[in-house]
């Protein structure tokens, strides 16, 4: 007999298990047999329960504090955050706190505890809604706030948290004219040209998803393309391409796109969007470092710690550690130096980074005009840039707390760079 498939609650502590316990992305873990059992809906629901729960994590260890003696073990302490979040955010007391006092009691190595998660609950439901009232907007943990306070100061990261905890809308980039699916899917405009749903529910059910009119990406993630101006007939390279929103872009804007990237599975993703959207892209799969070909420009979205991601993706600052970050930091540096390299007479190279290290952006930008003697960084010319976004060696800088009465966009650094004499 099959077994029964998880619940929403049940796969989102197995989530929150696996990025706090082995850090672990959640991207990495919806797969396999026991999501494919799940519903379609109570996938969603669990996806979006661990990252409430994540997004949330400092309140609610704050809430649970005074009720426990000793530290639970981790799955204990993740069924009572999950419980104790859903309590304090309208959940009806009864059915959470039976689901978890059930979850704990499913495994022989938890199910001791059970009457402590009753007990405990009982008290969160008593007294948490009124604390989760009052308590701080939760701090990013310390191996990037500290570099991010470094960077742009105490009040702006401040800022960045609660752009952080607030979540964000989902953004849409149009294969034509984004006022026409704005009115189709009944978005806001943004004055950037991307579409802006706050409430969407289901993604794949909005008009114009199986007609390939537009496709998911955000605000910020959507203005590199638009630096390197008109590439009507180019050849242009998509240097880090997959997943592929960006070659979108080059592709429905008319350029001659080569669609680049290391990784095959990732590749798959570029094939399917551009097939759902019907738009042509040559997809390569090697390695950014020894690509060798010509181009009149290139876009170069390197790999990087993905730190202005983290509104779209809680998980990151806790699974994440800082590691890693100075590997990154020099594979950017040898990309942008070989894709220099790439570039006919004349051509333009846009950098960019979803990332709020300066390291990883300006500074990159920075050190490669001291490398090389004849690169230059155009400032951008757009009626959509605002003066807040320049950044003092000429590309654009934005962060997760601009635009916060509109809802907010992605971290993102870029510059438009060419090579003269
Ligand atoms: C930031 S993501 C690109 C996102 C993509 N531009 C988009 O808009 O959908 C970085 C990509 O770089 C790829 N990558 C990492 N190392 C690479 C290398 N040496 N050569 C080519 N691609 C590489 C990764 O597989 C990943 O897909």
């Amino acid at each position: 007999m099959n077994a029964k498939p998880l619940s929403a609650r049940h796969a989102a502590v197995d989530l929150l298990d696996q990025v706090l316990g082995q850090g672990r992305l959640m991207s990495e873990l919806m797969h396999g047999a026991a999501w494919a059992a799940m519903v379609p809906g109570e996938r969603a629901a669990a996806q979006r329960l661990a990252g409430d729960v994540l997004r949330a994590l400092e309140r609610l260890d704050r809430i649970l504090k005074p009720y426990l003696k000793k530290d639970p073990p981790l799955r204990v302490r993740n069924v009572l955050r999950l419980a104790a979040y859903e309590l304090c955010t309208g959940g009806a007391a009864h059915g959470v706190v039976n689901e978890a006092v059930t979850i704990v009691g499913r495994s022989g190595r938890t199910a001791g505890m059970k009457g402590l998660v009753n007990a405990v609950l009982r008290k969160v439901a008593a007294s948490g809604p009124g604390q989760w009232a009052i308590l701080r907007v939760p701090r990013l943990p310390d191996w990037l706030r500290g570099p991010l306070v470094e960077a742009w100061g105490r009040e702006a990261v401040a800022a960045m948290e609660a752009a952080h905890f607030a979540g964000a809308p989902l953004d849409l980039s149009a294969k034509g004219d984004p006022a026409v699916v704005a009115s189709a899917v009944g978005g806001d405009l943004l004055p950037t040209g991307s579409v802006r749903l706050h409430d969407p529910g289901q993604v794949t059910a909005l008009p114009g998803y199986d007609a390939g009119d537009w496709w998911v990406q955000d605000a910020a993630a959507a203005l590199p393309v638009r630096l390197l101006g008109d590439v009507s007939g180019q050849r242009v390279l998509d240097m880090c391409a997959a997943p592929g929103g960006k070659t979108l872009q080059l592709a429905a804007a008319g350029a001659r796109v080569t669609a680049l990237d290391l990784s095959e599975p990732r590749l798959e993703r570029v094939a399917e969007n551009l097939a759902r959207t019907g738009l042509t892209a040559e997809i390569v799969a090697g390695d950014a470092l020894t690509h060798a070909s010509e181009y009149d420009a290139i876009l170069l979205d390197a790999p990087c710690s993905a730190t202005g991601t983290i509104r779209r993706h809680p998980d990151l600052p806790h699974a994440r550690t800082g590691d890693g970050i100075a590997e990154l930091i020099d594979l950017q540096a040898a990309m942008l130096d070989h894709a220099l390299g790439l570039l006919s007479p004349g051509g333009r190279l846009v950098f960019c980074t979803c990332s709020l290290l300066p390291d990883e952006g300006e500074a990159q930008v920075d050190a490669a005009l001291a490398r090389h003697p004849g690169l230059r960084v155009l400032p951008p010319a757009a009626d959509w840039i605002e003066p807040g976004w320049r950044s003092s060696e000429g590309g654009l800088r934005l962060r997760p707390d601009f635009w916060s009465a509109r809802g907010g966009m992605d971290g993102f650094y870029m510059a438009l760079l060419q090579s003269v004499g």
